[in-house]
């Protein structure tokens, strides 16, 4: 959808991406500011993760991963949370990435593609699947 406040799409669809394609999908993927954009909201805590992530759970998606965020305090180190509602249980693990100093276009989608391949093979295991970020 975008990134540091710049949306790729026209922002006119922003409404359908909320009302539509959120409630269709299995799993999302967005960054921080995506979620946000997504939930009406600001991220400025764990908590607020926390909320955010549950909003977008309550549309429909069973999985929701926050690729990044600017929550950490080491500024070598990319924080992301993902979590997965299974049978009414949900599951949430935090991602750490050591952070290249460097601006990657493409990285969203391409972590999207991995992720949602790696998760068909390990269904229920965000332990395993948090070793991709
Ligand atoms: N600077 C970086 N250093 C290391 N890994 C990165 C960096 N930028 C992105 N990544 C990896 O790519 C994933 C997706 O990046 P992110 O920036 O959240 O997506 P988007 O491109 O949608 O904004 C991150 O979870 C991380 O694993
Ligand atoms: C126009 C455009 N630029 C760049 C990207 C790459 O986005 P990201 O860096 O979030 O993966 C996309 C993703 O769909 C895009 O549509």
């Amino acid at each position: 959808m975008g990134d540091d406040g710049v949306m790729y799409a026209p922002k006119e669809v922003l409404p359908a991406y909320k009302e539509k394609i959120v409630p269709l999908a299995d799993i999302i993927l967005p960054n921080q500011w995506e979620a946000e954009l997504l939930t009406d909201t600001t991220i400025t805590t764990e908590s607020d993760v926390l909320t955010t992530i549950n909003l977008l759970h309550e549309r429909g998606p069973h999985t929701v991963v926050l690729t990044s965020s600017n929550l950490s305090t080491d500024p070598n180190v990319l924080t992301g949370y993902a979590s997965c509602v299974k049978d009414g249980k949900k599951t949430c693990v935090k991602m750490a990435v050591d952070k290249l100093d460097a601006m990657f276009i493409g990285a969203g989608d391409l972590f999207a593609a991995l992720w949602i391949a790696w998760q068909d093979k390990h269904p229920d295991d965000l332990e395993v699947l948090k070793l991709l970020a």
